[in-house]
């Protein structure tokens, strides 16, 4: 039976690419795309298609696509009506919680103001700290929001830590670390689990991997 996966475009799009070709799938046709969004594997009955991070777990959860491979960053702010199968160690960074030097928003008396892209997951944490705090969603370039007053501190995504940096913000704590997760719809891990089995064993032989995580 042929599989359907939705791969991330941006960021994890190379990386999950070179994955795949390691673990012998024929996704030359992904490399070379211009605006094309939809590739057939030159050698495995396997359809690939490009989404946005977000709309992966939709695709996923609706069953159009039997496999996902997005961010745990994306997981852990949505829906979660899938089966998560496998950590790929690509595409890593953590969440932080940043702010200004010296105005920790841990040290603030009063009203509390956070700002993000990840209310869901800002949230979940502050209340886990017991602090009730106040979230303003963010859609980009976060790292502005407490510059200009807009906030005490942020929840935000770091890699290398250059915006931070760039932008004279600092680490106050981690909330965890993030990498990409292959997801899989749970109808089609009865109808297609031999497929789909087959997948996650090629992927997790290039890995180097002998387990497969379900959190
Ligand atoms: N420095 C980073 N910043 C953001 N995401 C990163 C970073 N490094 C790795 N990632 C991972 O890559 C995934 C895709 O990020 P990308 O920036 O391409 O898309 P996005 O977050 O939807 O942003 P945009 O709306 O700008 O496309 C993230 O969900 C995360 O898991
Ligand atoms: O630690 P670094 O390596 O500097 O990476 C972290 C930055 O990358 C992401 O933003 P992105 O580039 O996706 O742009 P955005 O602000 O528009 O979301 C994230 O939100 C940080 O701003």
């Amino acid at each position: 039976m042929s599989i359907a996966i939705a791969l991330t475009k941006g960021r994890l799009e190379k990386e999950t690419i070179k994955l795949l070709e390691k673990s012998g799938y024929g996704i030359e046709s992904v490399k070379n795309k211009g605006r094309q969004l939809v590739f057939q594997d030159s050698q495995k009955d396997v359809q690939y298609f490009l989404v946005k991070a977000n709309d992966c777990i939709t695709y996923v959860q609706h069953g159009v696509a039997d496999i996902g491979v997005v961010g745990k960053d994306t997981l852990l702010e949505g829906d979660k009506d899938y089966y998560e199968m496998l950590d790929l160690g690509i595409g890593k960074c953590k969440f932080i919680v940043a702010g200004l030097q010296g105005k920790s928003p841990f040290d603030k008396v009063g009203h509390v103001k956070i700002g993000t892209k990840y209310p869901n997951i800002a949230k979940k944490y502050f209340l886990a700290k017991g602090m009730d705090v106040e979230l303003i969603k963010i859609d980009g370039s976060v790292e502005l929001a407490p510059l200009l007053g807009l906030c005490d501190g942020i929840v935000d995504i770091m890699e290398t830590g250059t915006t931070l940096k760039e932008n004279g913000l600092v680490v106050f704590d981690t909330v965890c670390e993030i990498s990409a997760r292959v997801i899989v719809n749970k109808a089609s891990f009865k109808l297609k689990r031999k497929e789909i089995s087959q997948v996650l064993e090629d992927l997790k032989e290039s890995l180097g991997e002998n387990d497969v995580t379900t959190n």
